[in-house]
């Protein structure tokens, strides 16, 4: 197994899967590929058919079909979990409350029947890792939340798995110490070279942590690429708004131009624009402007200028580090973010917009 692992440079190669729940259809025809070393995220809301792809890979689900399942190159298919060349780190850290942090980790050793000298040599190096072997002889019951995600990373890398899913492993803590525990998963990553498939439904912690998001609804995949894609470059209404796009503006397609670019008409007036799914819109129709908060720049003049959008200031928020800005405009309301705090709201007429921050997507 382990052999055929080294071999490959694709860890995960998972192709047209289907997996049904009586009615519900929790995964549709998904594909998914890992590189050798990849941090490879899942990201997707409640439902979605994150925990089922995953369930799928690891063999704690057997797909209603599959047209592959590969790990390291070797068919895992029809093989129990247990002879999957991979391991499951799970939000609930699953540990044995009657043992100590040690016994924990080295239990998967055990029951692999590795020799005693080299179990302690192993557990040492992962409890190293994770910064945990000050506390080794610890009950799980003395350690914070934290430290019990720690022992069970532990536990799962001892093993040296080809492959390691993690399920929301970061869920359960407060939001500070999710924020340390990433930094240290991602440094974790680096130093292993393991292949990571992590799933969350936050996409800060995905585009935090991952080298690709795949974006999943209703059991499909929605986009797939790397963080800055996903976030600059949504294929679709439902992408842009799940990666936290605040201005999702109707307009229309007036042309299509070489090299991914539009031009549109929003509530009369031209905006030259991006879109990386040009085959999916046509000269003519309705589409979605969709612009981020701090990509518009208020503007004093409501001219003819091209990605000028005329607009009335609302309310406005005080954020500390800027203003949340509202507004109204005949494209419908407007959100946008004002830097400078000397800037005086009365005095925008309008909003404006670069080319390269203004991204079409079919209604
Ligand atoms: N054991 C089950 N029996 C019936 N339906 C299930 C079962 N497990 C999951 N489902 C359904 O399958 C779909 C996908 O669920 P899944 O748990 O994979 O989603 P998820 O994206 O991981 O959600 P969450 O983030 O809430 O864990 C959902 O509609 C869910 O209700």
């Amino acid at each position: 197994m382990a052999k055929a692992a080294t071999q490959s440079a694709t860890m995960l190669e998972a192709r047209d899967i289907v997996h049904r729940y009586g009615p519900v259809v929790a995964l549709d025809h998904v594909s998914i590929t890992a590189a050798r070393g990849e941090f490879l995220t899942i990201l997707g809301e409640s439902g979605s058919g994150k925990t089922t792809m995953l369930r799928v890979i690891s063999g704690l689900e057997r797909p209603h079909s599959v047209g592959a399942l590969l790990i390291g190159g070797e068919d895992v298919a029809n093989l129990p979990a247990a002879q999957r060349n991979c391991t499951t780190v799970f939000q609930s850290y699953a540990l044995f409350p009657h043992m100590s942090v040690e016994e924990n980790v080295a239990y998967g050793l055990k029951i692999r029947g590795v020799p005693m000298d080299e179990r302690r040599r192993r557990v040492d190096e992962a409890l190293n890792l994770v910064r945990l072997h000050q506390k080794s002889a610890r009950r799980i019951g003395q350690l914070s939340g934290g430290e019990r995600q720690r022992v069970a990373l532990a536990r799962a890398i001892v093993t040296r798995p080809a492959l390691l899913l993690l399920d929301e492993p970061l869920g359960a803590l407060d939001e500070r110490l999710r924020y340390d525990m990433q930094t240290e998963l991602v440094e974790l990553h680096k130093t292993l070279g393991m292949t990571f498939i992590y799933i969350t439904h936050s996409q800060e912690e995905a585009l935090t942590m991952s080298d690709r998001i795949l974006l999943m609804r209703h059991g499909r995949v929605e986009q797939a690429g790397r963080p800055e894609e996903l976030f600059d470059r949504p294929v679709s209404r439902f992408a842009a708004s799940f990666m936290g796009f605040e201005n999702l503006l109707p307009c229309r397609v007036e042309h299509k131009l070489a090299g991914g670019r539009v031009v549109v008409r929003v509530a009369g007036r031209v905006f030259h624009a991006t879109t990386v799914v040009q085959d999916a819109l046509s000269e003519g129709s309705d589409a979605v402007l969709a612009v981020r908060a701090e990509r518009f720049a208020p503007a004093d003049v409501a001219s003819d200028a091209l990605n000028l959008l005329p607009c009335r200031p609302t309310e406005r928020f005080y954020r500390g580090k800027y203003v949340d800005q509202r507004a109204e405009s005949d494209a419908g309301p407007l959100r946008f973010r004002v830097w400078d705090k000397a800037n005086s709201f009365a005095d925008f007429a309008a909003v404006r917009c670069s080319e390269a921050d203004c991204v079409v997507v079919p209604q």
